[in-house]
């Protein structure tokens, strides 16, 4: 795995995007910068195994290099079922595709290039957004997961992953300066943070939980959970 040094010498930072570079880099960036990460992915295989029904579709939305694909396929027990992932970085569609010829499973997996915001979602058992939203610009969020809540079937599950803003800024700086602390500990340097901060703070816009709530609550979702939190990132399930 090669390591993430993206930010390890001063420069002119800018705007983060998933370029080549990062998808080089990406499991060790994601994992060194996401509190819990291995526990998500592996725990969001599990509630697809759980959610997924017969003669339906999953959906790993912003799948990146497919941790969340090759998760699910591996839980999945039902009849019938397929995975649709969908990224709109080439790089990291390409990538993906290459990763996941590695691993062979009867489970059929699309791997698209697309904007999630322009695909169509239905006959969904299960969708899944593992730090996706957050790339998504504010005013399209609430139409992205309405068309989400459509094209699921009764019982089936939003599973969405984010890193959350805490509800007032003393509690937001602890969670921060906690995530910062988690970041020195897996041996990120302090100009990397700083960098790093700087490149996503135009590109990554965090809510609230209590946004998020309010939104999917306003969409139609009536069983809403955060099953997983470590400061500022979290996984909550919304089940229709
Ligand atoms: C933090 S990564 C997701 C990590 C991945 N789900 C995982 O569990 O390893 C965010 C991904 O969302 C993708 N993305 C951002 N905006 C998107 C959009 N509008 N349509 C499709 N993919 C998008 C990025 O290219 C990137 O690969
Ligand atoms: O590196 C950070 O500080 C982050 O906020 C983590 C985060 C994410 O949440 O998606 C940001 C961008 C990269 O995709 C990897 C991880």
């Amino acid at each position: 795995m090669s390591k993430d040094n993206i930010y390890a010498s001063q420069q002119a930072v800018k705007d983060f995007t998933f370029d080549e570079r990062v998808v080089e880099v990406f499991p060790d960036m994601i994992q060194r910068s996401v509190p819990g990460y291995a526990t998500i992915v592996s725990t969001m295989g599990k509630l697809a195994g759980q959610y997924a029904q017969n003669n339906s579709n999953l959906y790993d939305l912003g799948s990146s290099l497919g941790a969340v694909t090759l998760s699910m396929r591996r839980n999945i027990d039902k009849q019938n079922c397929q995975i649709i992932a969908v990224d709109n970085s080439a790089a990291m569609v390409e990538r993906c595709k290459l990763h996941l010829e590695g691993f062979r499973s009867d489970v059929p997996v699309t791997v698209e290039l697309a904007d999630i915001n322009e695909i169509e979602i239905n006959n969904a058992s299960v969708v899944a957004l593992n730090f996706t939203l957050q790339f998504i610009p504010q005013p399209q969020r609430f139409a992205l997961l309405e068309k989400v809540y459509q094209g699921l079937k009764p019982g089936g599950v939003l599973l969405l992953s984010e890193k959350v803003k805490g509800e007032n800024t003393l509690v937001d700086d602890l969670l921060i300066d906690l995530h910062h602390d988690f970041k020195r500990a897996n041996g990120y340097s302090e100009l990397e943070i700083s960098q790093k901060r700087s490149a996503i703070e135009n590109v990554m816009r965090p809510e609230t939980l209590n946004a998020h709530f309010e939104r999917l609550s306003d969409i139609g979702f009536q069983h809403t959970q955060v099953w997983y939190q470590c400061f500022n990132f979290c996984s909550m399930i919304a089940i229709k």
